[in-house]
């Protein structure tokens, strides 16, 4: 698609959300609008994080890919490490959920099963939701949290000399996607990422407690993810192969697949990691692992200095 032909597959996911986003002027309750991982409001009582992502199949799930289970799973999860990459602990979740007619009512009630599995795991329940007819299924969740005093980390606080970590597995739904989309359901371990992250809620809360500057969920890709913190804090970063973690098991798939292993690490979605800047010589929290530097502005995102030549991670209508 060309930038000018009046679709947003021209437009592009990102200039769209710009184009939906600025010049709105937002209340003096809005304390951190669009734009982040989750938007900050206060409220009389207090402040509340929110966000919201939707789930749409054939689109983010198949049904003879997962189990509905899985995908309820992954349509919280993925909007609870939103919540967390604020440093923030989620408190609620609400499901918007639409379906054609003649959908079965076990896959509604498996869904909503997965759903509250992983909202459990966070320690929080669904306390509300809608649901609509639609030509195929769609989740909507809204994850709810607070900041227990702390201040939000923003994607738009590194700065030049801090270093750069994460902190979960990175690769490993990208290669599942690969498995499952050549038709095969093995290795499982790697199956399962891409079925459903299992991420560590509380890696965002100790990166806050322990400095980070900046701070993001790796949804669709380390580079394009490291992008925009790179963007809304007008920096460059630099990421080193060499502390990257390209497991065996990566390894091994890429090989069968005749695939690139460290492209999955690099640019594959749906992991759900924490990617973070830290001052420079600060103790990383447990679990948060070295992988880079934050650079001088205009520098973009590079791999080993180098300018990386494939896409940074997924894009919607690309
Ligand atoms: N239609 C919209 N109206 C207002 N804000 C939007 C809209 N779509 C996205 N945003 C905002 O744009 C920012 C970036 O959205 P994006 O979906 O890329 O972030 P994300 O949820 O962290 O990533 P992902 O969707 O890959 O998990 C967020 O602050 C989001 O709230
Ligand atoms: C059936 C099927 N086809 C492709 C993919 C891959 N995929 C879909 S959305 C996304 C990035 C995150 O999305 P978002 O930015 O909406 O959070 C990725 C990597 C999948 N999961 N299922
Ligand atoms: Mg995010
Ligand atoms: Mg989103
Ligand atoms: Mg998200």
């Amino acid at each position: 698609m060309s930038p000018n032909d009046g679709t947003v597959a021209g437009t592009g996911e990102f200039r769209l959300i710009e184009a939906v986003t600025a010049g709105r002027k937002q209340p003096e309750t809005t304390l951190l609008g669009p734009g982040d991982d989750a938007a900050v409001v206060a409220t009389p009582d207090g402040r509340t994080v929110a966000t919201t992502d939707v789930l749409v199949q054939g689109v983010h799930f198949r049904l003879d890919w997962s189990s509905a289970e899985q995908v309820g799973r992954k349509a919280v999860a993925v909007n609870l490490t939103d919540i967390a990459a604020m440093g923030a602990r989620p408190t609620s979740v609400l499901v918007g959920f639409a379906c054609p007619p003649d959908t079965e009512t076990s896959v509604v009630t498996e869904l909503t099963q997965g759903m509250w599995i992983e909202a459990e795991r966070a320690g929080i329940g669904i306390v509300g939701g809608d649901m609509v007819r639609a030509d195929q299924i769609v989740i909507s969740v809204t994850a709810l949290g607070d900041l227990g005093g702390r201040e939000p980390v923003k994607r738009s606080g590194a700065r030049p000399g801090d270093v750069v970590a994460v902190c979960g597995r990175l690769g490993w739904a990208a290669a599942g996607l690969a498995v499952l989309g050549r038709g095969f359901r093995s290795p499982v371990s790697v199956v399962n990422a891409q079925r459903c992250p299992e991420p560590d809620y509380e890696a965002g809360l100790r990166a806050a407690d322990g400095g980070a500057t900046a701070m993001i969920d790796v949804s669709d890709g380390l580079l394009s993810d490291l992008g925009h913190i790179a963007t809304a804090s007008d920096v460059g970063i630099d990421i080193r192969t060499a502390d990257l973690d390209v497991s065996s098991r990566l390894t091994e798939v890429g090989t069968a697949l005749g695939a690139d292993p460290l492209k999955w690490v690099l640019t594959g979605g749906e992991d759900h990691a924490f990617a973070a800047t830290f001052p420079a010589f600060a103790d990383l929290p447990e679990g948060w692992t070295e992988i880079g530097v934050v650079t001088m502005p205009d520098s973009g995102v590079t791999v080993d200095g180098k300018k990386y030549g494939h896409h940074g991670g997924w894009e919607h209508w690309r």
